[in-house]
């Protein structure tokens, strides 16, 4: 083996990442909060295995589950092995570009080819290989993938032409063919995503007061059944006035509908219409012919069908069968985005299925045995939307993200010989955010390795904030369970925030009942306390952000070191717009996206408890629960992990946005000691925490006086503090 020099410093790590450095445990999981080295560790490992323990790079795969986070680890890499520090400084260079980035990396990995020797992957691009090489067994291996977006594909070069969402919408036009199946689908679009019919069982059958139900044809009517007769008229291609004008002398009134064709108009009697004898009356005098249709007979409808074929179908003498074909475009061409969301529905399910490893046929089962109309609705129509998109994949040979994993999976479980290859190759199999892993990613890992096989882990429960993606929290906290003769070690120094934000971010977080308790201590001392804004007016916090950051550009913080973070994407708009003009360049993520991410200045924004807040833990929508059953509790707690994982970004300097009247509970969560004092306004004291106004000291509800300093000038009954 060729010579290596790498910059091995056991010593620049503590006592317990150097114990997880040294340890020889076959399934060792390392146990953290944030900011204490998890990656480090990791890294320092491979330098360890390769300079020490004199393991053939080629043996050694770490795992990771993005490619921002196997590119870290790579330059990470390459920074430890390059002694002239250009690398680093390279990094380092204002405005470099990704493309920039990439060349000078393949530079240095030839550079340093053991480096290239070493798998450093994101568990995707692992498969990829897994395929590319031996999937001919299995899969035609020419071929394509087939991303969300087609854009930032890891896969480039090799990427399908069409996104998944294009095959789905492709799929649909087909499928649409069947005039059937095109109305289930705008019936469906309309009740749910324009006329929000809500989920409940019994929904409002009748709206006097207005028109609240859209046909097919896109007209308001006032009730299920008008709207039932309106449907069964445009599938029949039969053409209708809606509640037409009809003039008898010098009144006018408005029967429910007219249909020329017939040269009839119809009156559907609903148990809560008005009396109609009068209409009657009025139609006689008009010499109309007026046929009445009765709720009754709507309860089935078949029935109903039938009605309708007799009264109306026998009056018209026109061929129907001829009816107009009906176009996917014309009938949804008002509806863009709501189909769209649809479909985004629909592909959520896609991935919900693999990753639950249940069959189609049971969520199907499932789906029917459902309450809710809006769910078996749903399934009716994504079950053949789904199977089509299987099958334009399978005939083209593209795979998906979960296919990459299905199939290897399926190639290594079929495949003994292949399975023992990797095997052998891969010793030492490194994975980093282990809290992340689904039930598919740990099925593959469980395949490559054997009992030999070192398996070294690092995360934290704390961090887990893919749940609703499919993540499963129960691998990490259950380590012991889901690995044979596993060892844990806990690191519990973070290195990256002040005392404040550690101590504020560990209490915060304690409040989640599903975790592993940890002791977190700061390594810096000291350090400002959290502030928060509480906005009274739009706007205001915009212009507190702005003037904070100034401020810390001055004192020297450079703008790249200052990050804002929000739940959703809308709630930056405004400040992302406002903050343009300035000319800093700071950096925008959802906090999703800024997982791994570190930054001296961090504002949290949207921390209030009116809609659109957070926590929202937005309870999942039935449709989901089909497939995997989730509880408020649970996604509250994720929502917990989140906020976690935003104020374990900020090193130095972290603000809280919130509005006055309406305080995220999360923030009420904090204790007040790690609070700056001049931001315990009212606001955190009416929930029930106040501060002496002499001595400072924390008081309870029941304190009259300061126990501190005995000042009497405290006056508190329960009802003040309401
Ligand atoms: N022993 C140590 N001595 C000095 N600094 C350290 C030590 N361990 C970690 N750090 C520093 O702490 C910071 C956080 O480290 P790292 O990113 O590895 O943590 P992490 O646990 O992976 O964080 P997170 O889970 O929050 O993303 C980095 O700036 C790293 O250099």
């Amino acid at each position: 083996m060729e010579h290596i020099t790498t910059h091995t410093n056991l010593n620049s790590l503590n006592d317990q990442q150097r114990k997880a450095v040294l340890s020889e445990s076959k399934r060792l999981l390392v146990l953290a909060g944030a900011g204490s080295g998890k990656t480090k560790t990791l890294l320092h490992k491979i330098n360890y295995l390769i300079d020490a323990k004199l393991v053939d790079a080629k043996n050694i795969l770490a795992v990771t589950f993005t490619k921002n986070a196997a590119n870290e680890m790579l330059d990470r890499m390459i920074q430890s092995a390059d002694k002239s520090g250009y690398y680093e400084k390279f990094l380092k260079t204002k405005g470099i570009t990704a493309s920039e980035k990439y060349k000078e990396r393949q530079n240095y990995l030839n550079k340093f080819p053991w480096l290239n020797r070493l798998t450093i992957k994101t568990i995707h691009s692992l498969c990829y290989q897994i395929i590319k090489t031996d999937g001919v067994q299995v899969f035609d291996n020419k071929f394509k993938i087939v991303a969300d977006q087609k854009a930032g594909s890891e896969f480039l070069g090799n990427t399908a032409e069409e996104s998944v969402s294009d095959i789905i919408e492709k799929v649909t036009i087909i499928l649409s063919q069947n005039k059937g199946f095109l109305l289930k689908l705008k019936r469906y679009i309309l009740d749910y995503f324009v006329d929000y019919i809500h989920n409940h069982k019994n929904q409002v059958e009748f709206r006097p007061e207005g028109k609240f139900f859209t046909s097919l044809k896109g007209d308001k009517v006032r009730s299920k059944s008008e709207q039932y007769i309106a449907d069964w008229l445009y599938r029949n291609s039969i053409d209708y006035v809606y509640e037409p004008e009809v003039k008898v002398g010098s009144s006018s009134f408005h029967p429910d509908f007219f249909i020329p064709q017939a040269n009839i108009y119809l009156e559907h009697i609903s148990n809560k219409s008005y009396p109609s004898f009068w209409k009657e009356g009025k139609m006689k005098i008009a010499g109309n012919t007026c046929i009445k249709t009765y709720d009754d007979a709507t309860h089935n409808s078949a029935i109903f069908n039938k009605v309708l074929d007799r009264v109306i179908k026998g009056r018209i003498s026109s061929d129907l069968s001829s009816a107009t074909v009906l176009h996917y475009d014309e009938e949804f061409s008002n509806f863009r985005k709501e189909i769209k969301r649809f479909f985004r529905e629909v592909n959520e399910v896609r991935n919900k299925i693999v990753n639950s490893e249940k069959s189609i046929a049971q969520i199907i089962e499932e789906a029917t045995k459902s309450e809710f109309e809006r769910v078996r609705m749903f399934y009716e129509l994504a079950v053949p939307i789904i199977n089509a998109f299987n099958d334009y994949c399978v005939n083209r040979s593209y795979l998906d993200f979960d296919g990459l994993l299905t199939k290897s999976i399926q190639l290594l479980e079929e495949n003994p010989n292949i399975r023992e290859r990797y095997q052998d190759r891969y010793k030492y199999i490194l994975v980093d955010e282990f809290q992340d892993v689904n039930n598919l990613q740990v099925k593959l890992l469980n395949l490559l390795t054997k009992k030999e096989t070192h398996l070294f882990c690092v995360g934290d429960d704390w961090q887990s904030i893919y749940g609703f993606r499919g993540s499963e929290i129960g691998y990490i906290v259950n380590f012991k369970k889901h690995f044979d003769n596993s060892e844990l070690l806990t690191l519990n120094l973070n290195y990256r925030s002040t005392d404040p934000i550690v101590c504020a971010s560990t209490e915060a977080i304690k409040k989640n009942k599903f975790q592993i308790p940890k002791e977190i201590k700061a390594v810096k001392r000291g350090g400002q306390k959290i502030k928060i804004f509480y906005e009274e007016q739009e706007g205001q916090s915009n212009a507190f952000i702005w003037e904070t950051i100034e401020k810390h550009i001055q004192e020297g913080i450079i703008p790249e070191d200052i990050l804002v973070l929000y739940r959703r994407s809308a709630m930056a708009t405004d400040l992302y717009q406002a903050l343009k003009k300035s000319g800093h360049k700071i950096q925008f993520k959802t906090i999703h996206s800024a997982k791994g991410l570190e930054a001296k200045v961090v504002f949290i924004l949207g921390l209030h408890s009116n809609k659109g807040g957070f926590p929202d833990p937005w309870l999942q929508d039935k449709i989901y629960q089909v497939i995997k059953p989730s509880n408020y509790d649970h996604l509250l707690e994720e929502e917990r992990r989140l906020f976690y994982v935003a104020l374990t970004r900020a090193e130095d300097h972290l603000y809280l946005i919130s509005q006055k009247g309406a305080v995220s509970d999360f923030v009420r969560d904090i204790p007040t000691e790690y609070i700056y004092q001049d931001n315990l306004d009212n606001e955190l004291s009416t929930h029930g925490i106040v501060l002496c106004p002499s001595c400072q000291s924390k008081l309870e509800e029941h304190y009259r006086f300061c126990p501190e300093c005995g000042c009497t000038t405290v006056k508190m009954d329960k009802d003040s503090l309401k």
